[in-house]
């Protein structure tokens, strides 16, 4: 929708043009400009994707009490015992003590009566004759007692994620073992995607001229990866774009919009941030695809990140540009990791080029050079995008990856 140059929208809050930056220098600026969220206390549960903002310490030693490691018999004393009637399971509250020269049939789990002198696995323990039970695997006592002792995992003062660290799965996990019900988090972040353009559809069956939507029902997986835990998506046609106050109005720290980033006749991202008050601190960036990108913050400090329309722009612009707003946002700092490629490539004394790159068995990567930018099959067994940067033939390029995917 920009194909036709419109003098009318080369307009920034500021009145002067802010400089196209270079993909180090946009990650300077997003770091100096755009600072960390207020730390909150979130239920454990709710706080996937969210940042630590604290150090993660357990509210309960690990495990909380000596449990049984295997299903078996806990015994009392040197054998044979005499096994004594019912079992102890994972669940019961309190066994009572042993005595010496007895055994009860106990569960992987289960608390360990007092007096146990060690767990006796089923498959060693043998009942002779008369229903005395004997160690066929003539243990030495105190060694693999087959005991989870109380605390043996961690006790109060073990720190178990340091803070920064991203809630996956394994840190959600391990705090709801260490009985942490609440979080103190930066997050989890949340964005609100705008899709503009008169041409996209949604609907079934395209008109002449409409251009099928390929990027609202994606965009929440790439964002999710980057550390987006939660995302709404709305589409406006240009007009009501410009119109109405879905900027102004998005309940979310962080608004992309997709489309309307350049200069042409139907791209009003511009005009509506410079009637926001919105400064924008980086107008395109020196990469390509995705040059065409805007950042930008509200007086109240909501991000907005124009990303082109182009649907293999949008993800690039998002996995630079979304990402070090993600990071920022967060508090977490992410050191950019390069990788080996399979045939060094120029990027020329231009912006910096971005390629789609899958990683060999040998651990160096391979780029498509060719990748059209009007849709994302050449995403396709992609795992990464691969920056190249600098005038000279580079054997190495900075690898983004996908984790989602
Ligand atoms: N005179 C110039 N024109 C253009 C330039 C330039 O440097 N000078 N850059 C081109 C490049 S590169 C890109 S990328 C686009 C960026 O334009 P916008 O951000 O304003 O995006 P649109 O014009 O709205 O859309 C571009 C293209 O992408 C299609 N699109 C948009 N949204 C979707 C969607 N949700 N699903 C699928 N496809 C989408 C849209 O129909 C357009 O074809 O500007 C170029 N022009
Ligand atoms: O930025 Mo366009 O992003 O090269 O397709």
């Amino acid at each position: 929708m920009n194909s036709v140059p419109s003098p009318t929208v080369d307009v920034n809050a500021g009145g002067h043009r802010v400089a196209e930056l270079t993909i180090a220098d946009m990650r300077r600026v997003v770091s100096e400009r755009i600072a960390p969220l207020r730390p909150q206390p979130v239920p454990t549960h709710a706080a996937m994707g969210a940042a630590l903002a604290e150090p993660l310490r357990p509210q309960s030693v690990f495990p909380p009490a000596d449990t049984s490691a295997m299903d078996g018999f806990a015994v009392s004393g040197p054998g044979p015992w005499h096994v004594l009637d019912g079992a102890v399971t994972a669940g019961s509250e309190r066994p009572r003590p042993l005595a010496d020269g007895t055994a009860t049939v106990i569960a992987t789990g289960a608390l360990v009566p007092p007096m146990t002198s060690f767990v006796l696995r089923r498959e060693n323990a043998r009942q002779l004759w008369g229903g005395r039970l004997v160690d066929v695997a003539g243990r030495r006592p105190g060694i693999g007692n087959d005991i989870r002792r109380r605390g043996e995992n961690w006790t109060l003062d073990c720190v178990l994620a340091r803070a920064g660290t991203v809630v996956g799965p394994a840190v959600m996990s391990a705090a709801l073992t260490a009985e942490r019900t609440t979080l103190t988090v930066r997050g989890p972040l949340r964005a609100q995607v705008v899709i503009t353009g008169d041409e996209i559809s949604t609907a079934d069956g395209l008109r002449p001229g409409q251009t099928r939507d390929s990027l609202g029902p994606v965009l929440p997986t790439w964002l999710r990866d980057i550390g987006y835990a939660q995302t709404a998506t709305e589409y406006r046609s240009d007009r009501e774009f410009r119109d109405d106050s879905i900027v102004a109005s998005a309940d979310a720290p962080v608004i992309f919009v997709v489309g309307g980033t350049g200069h042409g006749a139907s791209d009003h991202l511009r005009s509506v941030l410079h009637r926001l008050g919105a400064e924008i601190i980086a107008d395109r960036i020196l990469c390509r695809p995705a040059g065409s990108q805007l950042l930008a913050l509200l007086p109240d400090g909501r991000v907005i990140v124009g990303i082109p329309g182009n649907p293999l722009a949008a993800v690039t612009a998002i996995m630079t540009t979304g990402r070090a707003v993600a990071h920022s946002l967060l508090g977490i700092s992410v050191a950019p990791v390069r990788g080996r490629l399979t045939a060094a490539v120029r990027s020329g004394t231009g912006p910096a080029r971005i390629y789609p790159a899958v990683q060999r068995a040998d651990g160096a990567w391979d780029i498509d050079p060719c990748t059209r930018t009007a849709h994302l099959a050449g995403l396709i067994n992609r795992t990464a995008l691969a920056v190249v940067e600098g005038s000279g033939p580079s054997p190495t390029a900075e690898i983004i990856r996908f984790h989602a995917m």
